[in-house]
């Protein structure tokens, strides 16, 4: 990173995080703390963004030269990328970090929240029928929980987020209107360093299990797998394709590697590349990439249309990306998954699967409600949830 400020203990920047005041993103590589703001973008047309920000960034002072925030799922849904007025910059979070926390909010109360898993089961029976007769051959759909959580303050779980999913990139984003995005996401877009860019992509998902050896089991299963090799190929492939036009020495994984989450086991490709020209930025090449079969699907254009379709909600920032970029050019973009919303109307928390030809819709309920767990068990103790699929 090419940030003004002295390093600091990303520990410390955790606890100054203050929703509404600030937005904080803590990843491998350190920790970002984004207090007010000096300028904005908050352009809806994801392909101006690049030059937006590189022209605010170059009026930008000495001391926030970097730009925070979120781009949405959808195209043409308004972005929200913050220069700060103060820009701090620390140490990443160390794993099992003791960061100072109140005990997060009770979200919800008593028992599961109500989904409508019918609703999903019906999407993703359709969506497999949908590829089976050649309309497109993967989409991601997801599903949306919505809970009541009146006076609800997102700051405790982003540092209990960010001292149990080490490896992650943990984010708390004011996204305007009182809203702000959080989560911790293992999926790493893209990052620019010097002349390098690494792409992480996830595809291919199993539920971890407490217990040592079924857990063992799950993953040597999903390594195997032959479903979900499948369903990675098609992200890693798009994501390596993206690049390539940016890059040389491009180097692609022939295999997948397992990723761990506390919740999932996921395959993993970690794709490196060397940029042929300077000038582009972080940014440039996340919004070339987004948004990859990770969260879309394949071909792009017939799974959009699809998600459209069979997803009864907006998916919002959800699925979409979130991270930062400096005058450089260097920066880090996260996919948002493993994410909610909190603002005036409450919580929504999202998680999605990727359907191919041989998805089984139980399958894909149970990974959805297992991806649904990584926030639901950092909201702590369940109160009313009002669930939807329409959420
Ligand atoms: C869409 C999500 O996750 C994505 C889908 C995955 C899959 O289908 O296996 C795995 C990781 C992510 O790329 C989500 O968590 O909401």
């Amino acid at each position: 990173m090419t940030l003004a400020c002295p390093a600091i203990d990303g520990v410390e920047l955790l606890s100054a995080y203050r929703p509404g005041l600030s937005s904080v993103f803590a990843s491998p590589s350190g920790t970002l703390l984004a207090e007010g703001a000096e300028a904005e973008v908050s352009g809806g047309v994801h392909g101006m963004l690049p030059d937006q920000v590189e022209a605010m960034l170059t009026g930008a002072g000495p001391g926030a030269r970097a730009v925070v925030g979120a781009i949405p799922f959808a195209p043409d849904a308004p972005a929200r990328l913050v220069l700060p007025r103060l820009l701090r910059r620390g140490t990443a979070p160390p794993a099992g970090a003791a960061v100072p926390t109140a005990r997060p909010a009770p979200a919800r109360a008593g028992g599961a929240p109500p989904c409508d898993d019918d609703g999903y089961l019906e999407a993703v029976a359709r969506a497999v029928r949908d590829i089976r007769a050649g309309r497109y051959t993967k989409v991601v759909l997801a599903r949306a929980l919505r809970l009541a959580a009146p006076g609800f303050d997102p700051a405790p779980v982003v540092r209990a987020l960010a001292a149990g999913a080490s490896g992650s990139y943990t984010f708390g984003i004011d996204v305007g209107g009182g809203q702000t995005l959080f989560g911790a996401s293992p999926e790493l877009l893209v990052a620019r360093r010097g002349r390098y860019a690494v792409a992480h992509p996830l595809a291919g998902s199993a539920p971890r299990s407490t217990d040592p050896a079924e857990d063992a089991h799950r993953a040597a299963a999903l390594l195997s797998s032959a479903k979900d090799r499948h369903e990675h190929a098609f992200v890693s492939e798009a994501v390596a394709d993206g690049l390539r036009p940016f890059c040389r020495a491009l180097r692609v994984p022939v295999e997948p590697t397992l990723t761990a989450t506390p919740t999932m086991w996921h395959l993993g490709s970690r794709i490196t590349g060397e940029i042929t020209d300077p000038d582009v930025s972080a940014l440039r090449l996340a919004t070339a990439l987004h948004p990859t079969p990770a969260v879309c699907g394949s071909p792009p254009g017939a799974a959009r249309r699809a998600i459209a379709e069979l997803e009864p909600f907006d998916r919002g920032f959800y699925a979409g990306m979130v991270g930062w970029c400096d005058a450089a050019g260097d920066g880090e973009w996260a996919v948002t998954i493993r994410c909610a919303t909190a603002g005036p109307e409450g919580l929504r928390v999202y998680a999605g699967a990727g359907i191919v030809t041989g998805s089984d819709p139980h399958a894909e309920l149970t990974e959805t409600t297992a991806k649904l767990g990584t926030m639901l068990a950092a909201l702590g103790p369940a109160d009313r949830a009002l669930t939807t699929r329409g959420a």
